[in-house]
């Protein structure tokens, strides 16, 4: 196979068991990611969603203890056998709780810390702070105090700050978690926009069905550590009754499809926004 069309992430029959737990957080996951993709996870407390991503980016096996299975490679390197380090230069991670991942006090300080770690030249610096304030839109807070920003400000910053790394995956942990509806938005217009104009690879684990459903390529979706569906978003998201059974939930309008095809409508095929939703009424009414 060409090395272009290798998968960025592939993960292969992996399994992990945290220590002292009785049963595996992951299971026989077969997973590709190709360069390009805009993948969402999805599934119900303790699936395994946070489990899978730090199996991307190397926490499993390098940080976390337990025993792991099968195989995951980053960018061409077998996880197992590439430092933390250089998987880091690979994938950025923005973890749940970004107040303990921010390590300073101003924001570009925040920015200029992971730049110093990794050894960038002092010429480079300046150039890829004001890049990555820029890209994030946020260059008027480059001297705020972060206890000073709100939440999305905040979550902006660590986009930012693992942004000027330069990774080719950004990867995000329920990025949207504490934000309300409009700056959850924000952040997944952000996210479109490194996809679609920077290449940036991005995998994101979120619980709002709606924002994956009109921003993700494609969506997995882990139940009891398994993956139950990965497949593009709309073709995932028009199995609604089996999403429903396992505890994940679909945008309104397939959910009123599944109604409408459980009174007897004959519906064949579920809607997945509204446009869609629009089109099945009127050919109900007509
Ligand atoms: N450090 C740990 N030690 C032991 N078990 C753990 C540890 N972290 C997670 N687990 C267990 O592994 C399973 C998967 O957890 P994980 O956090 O990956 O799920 P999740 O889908 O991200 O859940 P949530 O949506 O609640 O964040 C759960 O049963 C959880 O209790």
């Amino acid at each position: 196979m060409a090395a272009e069309h290798q998968p960025i992430i592939a993960i292969e029959k992996a399994s992990f068991t945290y220590e002292g737990a009785s049963k595996p957080a992951l299971e026989s996951i077969d997973l590709a990611v190709h360069e390009g993709d805009f993948l969402g996870i999805i599934g119900p407390s303790g699936a395994g969603k946070s489990t899978l991503v730090y199996s991307m980016n190397g926490i499993i096996p390098h940080y976390c203890k337990g025993d792991f299975f099968g195989s995951v490679s980053l960018g061409g390197n077998d996880t197992f056998e590439t430092s933390l380090t250089d998987l880091s230069r690979i994938a950025a991670t923005v973890f749940q709780d970004i107040d303990a991942q921010m390590v300073a006090s101003v924001v570009e300080d925040e920015i200029l810390f992971g730049l110093e770690n990794f050894g960038v030249s002092k010429t480079e610096i300046e150039p890829r702070l004001a890049e990555a304030l820029a890209s994030v839109g946020i260059s008027d807070l480059r001297n705020r105090a972060i206890s000073s920003l709100s939440g999305g400000q905040k979550q902006k910053v660590a986009v930012a700050a693992v942004l000027a790394l330069k990774p080719r995956v950004l990867l995000l942990d329920e990025p949207t978690g504490a934000l309300d509806p409009a700056s959850s938005r924000q952040i997944f217009e952000l996210l479109r926009e490194l996809n679609e104009h920077h290449g940036i690879t991005v995998v994101v684990v979120e619980q709002k069905i709606g924002l994956l459903a009109e921003f993700t390529k494609r969506l997995a979706v882990l139940a009891g550590g398994t993956l139950r569906y990965c497949d593009e978003t709309r073709a995932v998201l028009r199995n609604a009754a089996e999403l429903l059974a396992i505890g994940v939930n679909v945008p309104r309008v397939t959910t009123l499809s599944l109604l409408l095809h459980e009174e007897g409508y004959g519906i064949d095929r579920f809607a997945v926004d509204v446009d869609e939703a629009k089109g099945m009424i009127e050919g109900i009414v007509a």
